[in-house]
């Protein structure tokens, strides 16, 4: 154990943390990396192409600012890694030392927003699974959030609720994982050998298959029948769940009305927020997105462990579970499993103060999330914040409603200091480091068994999409007054706010990248070698950079779990969302500072049709609609087969092979790997007939583009 058996005032802590091990390889590779970085920079200082060749100068030039950018952001992703450190706790402790009583409340909210794409059975199932948690279960309320008030997903949590009676009992008693119904069934196809249980087993699950059939028929119909919506009475339905032991469960749609900005998920959080304090006003909350799933039924009693420890758990605001998700493919085909972030970078984030909240799967100290600063003198009594309303679910529906309406917040600080921050699409970024600035910390806990598993977006469009909104959001914060190194300027430690920075520097990559995919091709066609011979020492330096970052970010990839073939994809992602996404995303941003545009939320899919999901299932890229993203895409990947084809051509015709190759190996090199990236798009311009194929009008323009890029870049 690392800190002591005993903490200092002779506590046994309730949770130990864990500096990573083995850092020798990472800091070797970031030295010698950094040394072929400064060759590569005396390369490109001495040997700049003098005024006569022109075009020449100003490629090398251009050239030369990406390579410093790149090293600039390389640093800056170090600091991330230098020390991670790793989290484990003690349930039994807390267990013995604190019985059922003094456990504090827990409310639970889950937002969502269209049951169009986020499909109510899919929404119930994340409930049941919040309702299900091991805790007692007077101490859970779940609070779910429709921005669509939608009746189908009224419906469907009503016809949840109803099964809830017997889902949670059957939970305990199993001792269930996971305890979303759905992923419990389909994981586990078989009942267990006891006849006694297998019986209730089969019962629950028809009971489960009928609650899904009668859910999905009414969302196909999109209605709910006459006769069922006289059963109904909304809010009031809720008082029999008083009766029962059963965790409260509320629903709420929030007012909404064209003339005031309703703020998206934030703004539903907002309203939560309050209605919660007035309803059961848990001193933690837990906040998940309709997707995210509870695939860990013990993540409430770990996430006590960090706020109940006398010692540490004082000036914690939040426990941040890392994003998982179920519908990953076999080699993530969209590199959207996040895993480096989330077992490496996240666990260095903590390090250097802790992480950033990211929006769901994170516990909060109530407290914190109203503007409350943290000082040394801060206590809780648990006991004390455990006070439930007693009043009927009348009474506190039309309190509520008042809280939950479109002008409550109007000239207030909501939004603003009291609860989560308005005016950013990324407002979990914000919320986590303004509360860090005032004192707080945060810690990141990624136990073994996953907390929560989510969905992530099957279409390479719905990826992209998803990425401008994160890359612009994230660049929005830097320039904003919320940028960490001014915002955070002697309110955090500097290795803190440098930790935010490569995040929130996701789109300014898109013209280093967007200028080293395209000139040093172009001048290869042209015939202007823009690298070192192959002869020369010179070329060292460049090839070492690049295989050590390749073998280094393999490498890790391997550490954290992935494939060799879940990197490449990795590496081809990598390039795709910087030459669409975070492009796009930097003139938005740009438009929005001065006012030209809006932010809007666009709501990630998370359902799709059977083809696309086949496709996906066989690691299938989707393209199928005429996106610019696409038409951007399939240029580039045009412009280097072109000259590809070029430099080949170059090296067979011309008289000296041999000096030619010499000169232009490098640039041929990485014309070939991007070509080699791009095999995809290629494959779907021009070799696919499935309805996931590039569509023919991008495939026309992006030749029209990509043969004039080329044609000027000749003569
Ligand atoms: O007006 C809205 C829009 C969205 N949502 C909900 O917000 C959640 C996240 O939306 P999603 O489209 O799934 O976005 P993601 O890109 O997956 O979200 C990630 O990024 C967001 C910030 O962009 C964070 O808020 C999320 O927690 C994080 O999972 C979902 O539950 C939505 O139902 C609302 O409640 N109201
Ligand atoms: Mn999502």
């Amino acid at each position: 154990m690392n800190e002591g058996e005993r903490g200092s005032k002779g506590y046994l802590p309730l949770f130990e943390t864990v500096p990573a091990r083995g850092c020798l390889p990472f800091q070797l590779f970031s030295a010698s990396t950094f040394i072929g970085t400064c060759f590569i920079w005396v390369y490109r200082a001495s040997y700049i192409p003098g005024v006569e060749g022109k075009t020449e100068r100003w490629a090398w030039i251009g050239l030369f600012l990406a390579e410093l950018w790149f090293s600039f952001y390389w640093s800056l992703t170090l600091v991330r890694r230098w020390n991670p450190v790793f989290r484990y706790t003690f349930k039994d402790r807390l267990s013995s030392r604190y019985n059922q009583e003094a456990l504090p409340s827990v409310d639970i909210f889950v937002c969502t927003a269209d049951p169009g794409i986020e499909p109510p059975i899919m929404v119930i199932n994340t409930v049941l699974s919040v309702m299900a948690y091991d805790y007692p279960t007077e101490k859970i309320s779940v609070y779910l959030s429709d921005d669509g008030s939608s009746d189908l997903t009224f419906y469907a949590m009503l016809e949840a609720a109803r099964f809830s009676q017997i889902w949670l009992p059957f939970c305990r008693k199993l001792k269930v994982e996971p305890r979303s119904p759905e992923a419990f069934f389909s994981n586990a196809a078989e009942p267990p050998d006891d006849s006694v249980i297998a019986e209730e087993w089969l019962s629950i699950k028809k009971s489960y298959e009928d609650l899904k059939i009668g859910i999905e028929t009414i969302t196909k119909l999109g209605r709910i029948p006459a006769d069922m919506r006289k059963e109904h009475k909304g809010f009031r339905e809720w008082d029999f769940v008083s009766r029962k032991p059963l965790p409260t469960l509320v629903y709420v749609a929030r007012e909404k009305r064209p003339q005031y900005h309703h703020n998206y998920k934030t703004g539903a959080m907002n309203a939560l927020i309050r209605v919660s304090a007035r309803i059961s006003n848990a001193p933690i909350i837990l906040n998940v997105d309709c997707d995210m799933y509870s695939n860990n039924s013990e993540a409430i009693k770990n996430a006590m462990c960090f706020f109940m420890d006398e010692e540490k758990g004082l000036e914690i605001a939040y426990v941040q579970y890392p994003q998982s998700f179920y519908n990953l493919s076999k080699n993530d085909l969209y590199s959207s499993s996040l895993r480096v972030v989330v077992e490496l970078e996240l666990p260095g984030f903590d390090a250097n103060g802790g992480p950033s909240y990211i929006g769901t799967g994170c516990f909060h100290r109530r407290e914190s999330l109203c503007g409350k600063k943290y000082s040394k003198d801060f206590n809780v009594e648990w006991r004390n914040v455990n006070k439930k309303v007693q009043e009927s679910a009348r009474v506190l529906e039309d309190t509520c409603k008042v809280l939950a309406s479109c002008t409550y917040e109007q000239n207030t600080d909501w939004g603003n200091e009291m609860g989560l921050k308005y005016g950013c699409p990324l407002e979990d970024i914000i919320t986590g480091l303004s509360r860090q600035c005032r004192g707080w910390r945060s810690i990141y806990y990624n136990p073994e068994r996953k907390a929560f598993l989510g969905v992530v977006p099957t279409t390479l469009l719905q990826y992209l999409v998803q990425h401008k909104r994160w890359a612009e959001g994230d660049l929005q914060i830097f320039l904003s007054k919320y940028c960490p190194l001014i915002y955070g300027h002697g309110r955090i430690p500097l290795k803190l706010q440098l930790s935010y920075c490569p995040y929130l520097l996701w789109a300014v990559n898109c013209f280093a990248t967007l200028y080293y995919v395209t000139v040093p091709s172009l001048c290869l066609l042209k015939g202007i070698p823009l690298f070192p011979k192959m002869s020369s020492p010179w070329v060292l330096s460049f090839t070492y950079v690049l295989f050590a970052n390749c073998a280094y970010s393999l490498g890790e990839v391997i550490w954290c779990g992935g494939t060799i073939q879940e990197w490449l994809n990795d590496q081809r992602m990598w390039m795709f969302k910087r030459t669409s996404s975070y492009f796009f995303a930097f003139f938005d941003t740009i438009l929005k500072l001065f006012g030209f545009s809006e932010s809007a939320f666009v709501i990630t899919e998370k359902v799709a049709d059977e083809q696309t999901s086949q496709r996906y299932e066989q690691e299938v890229m989707e393209f199928g609609t005429p996106s610019l993203m696409f038409k951007i895409l399939a240029t580039l990947a045009l412009l280097n087969l072109f000259s590809c084809a070029g430099g080949i051509k170059k090296v067979v015709t011309h008289y000296d092979h041999i000096k030619t190759l010499d000169q232009f190996g490098l640039q041929m090199l990485l014309c070939s790997l991007l070509v080699y990236l791009n095999l995809p798009v290629y494959q779907g311009l021009f070799f696919r007939k499935d309805s996931g194929k590039m569509p023919a009008s991008v495939t026309y323009q992006s030749i029209i583009y990509a043969l004039l890029a080329c044609t000027v870049a000749m003569y």
